[in-house]
């Protein structure tokens, strides 16, 4: 089932005083489905908090159209807008949360102005602090937490009309890597254990392979390529999905590195990309050829083997030829890195 889906969605800004007009969103589509965790990757300008700002109401498309469940955004009248609001939770990478209030007082906030009443409020409040791991912070203000502490508090707050949708805005870029880890591993019990869908929106790859399960790569407001994590970061079809992918994994040498690697290493050069089972060893061996492994990284997206790795081949010239053929038929992906 189909929870958010923008149809052909464009968005363009006008600029104040000389009136020039920006495109920030330029023909998106996108559905993302009931229960699933959907990133949004794009560098800084691509259009990703346009794209969750027109989810959430707070921009109307210049043409398309913007669904959320069965109601069209920019159809409904404000009262009906509120309604559709009230289930869709936000988090933010500031976190923003009343400095006055304490961290209870924080979480209730948004049940106060549901007019849910006082007991029910407690109650709702406890609960949300112990799912956060924060209950013993209830009375204390945000400046005594930690960032990564505030962005607990800022998904209770979120949570606490039990919104069944989540949209995360760069939700882990302040924090460090382990804090970052530790917001993501809670943002995916927020998913599985409570079902929550959750749209989120970074820069960084690392987020989405940590917890998304499918994937929309953003360049200057249009989606470059969309599916699943694997499928899009395994085999990029774009330019933009490619230096995400070797940016996060440093696993092909830079120019400056090859420059190097080719004049300490007089053999033959290749890079090999790894996915599942290569059998590269074996192929080398059998035809006489000698590996030596002088660059590379292999990591994990979605519990599968990617990156690549690039060694200097010495023995016979045919023996060299006829492996990188018998890799090449295999599907394997080989990148001469002499010339
Ligand atoms: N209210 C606005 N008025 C004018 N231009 C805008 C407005 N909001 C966004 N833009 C422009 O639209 C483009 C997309 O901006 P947007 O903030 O959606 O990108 P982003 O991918 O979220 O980038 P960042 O991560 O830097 O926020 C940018 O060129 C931006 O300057």
């Amino acid at each position: 089932m189909t929870h958010v889906r923008l149809k052909n969605v464009s968005k363009t800004f006008t600029r104040g005083r000389d009136g020039s007009r920006v495109v920030a969103l330029d023909d998106v589509s996108l559905e993302v489905a009931k229960g699933e965790v959907f990133g949004v990757i794009g560098h800084s300008g691509a259009g990703k908090s346009t794209l969750i700002r027109l989810i959430n109401g707070l921009e109307t498309p210049t043409t398309g159209e913007v669904w959320v469940g069965d109601h069209e955004i920019t159809a409904l009248a404000e009262k009906d807008q509120r309604a559709v609001r009230r289930d869709i939770g936000m988090i933010f990478q500031q976190f923003n949360l009343f400095r006055s209030r304490t961290i209870a007082g924080n979480v209730a906030y948004p049940l106060k102005v549901a007019g849910v009443d006082r007991a029910e409020r407690d109650r709702r409040v406890a609960r949300l602090l112990d799912f956060v791991g924060l209950l013993d912070r209830a009375h204390d203000h945000p400046e005594q937490l930690s960032g990564g502490q505030k962005q607990r508090v800022g998904i209770a707050r979120a949570l606490a009309t039990e919104p069944s949708l989540l949209l995360a805005d760069e939700a882990t870029s302040a924090l460090d890597p382990k804090t970052t880890a530790e917001v993501l591993a809670l943002l995916g019990r927020v998913n599985k254990e409570l079902g929550v869908t959750i749209l989120l929106i970074t820069h960084e790859l690392d987020v989405i392979r940590t917890v998304a399960d499918r994937v929309a790569v953003m360049d200057s407001g249009r989606i470059a390529e969309a599916g699943p994590v694997y499928d899009v970061f395994a085999n990029p079809a774009s330019d933009v999905a490619a230096d995400f992918v070797r940016d996060a994994l440093r696993d092909r040498p830079s120019p400056e590195v090859l420059a190097r690697l080719r004049r300490t290493h007089p053999g033959r050069l290749v890079t090999v990309a790894v996915r599942a089972r290569t059998g590269l060893a074996k192929t080398f061996f059998a035809h006489g050829v000698t590996a030596d492994l002088v660059f590379g990284g292999i990591s994990e997206l979605q519990e599968r083997a990617v990156g690549s790795l690039t060694f200097e081949l010495t023995g016979p010239a045919d023996g060299i030829d006829a492996a990188l053929a018998e890799l090449r038929a295999g599907g394997i992906d080989v990148t001469e890195e002499n010339d």
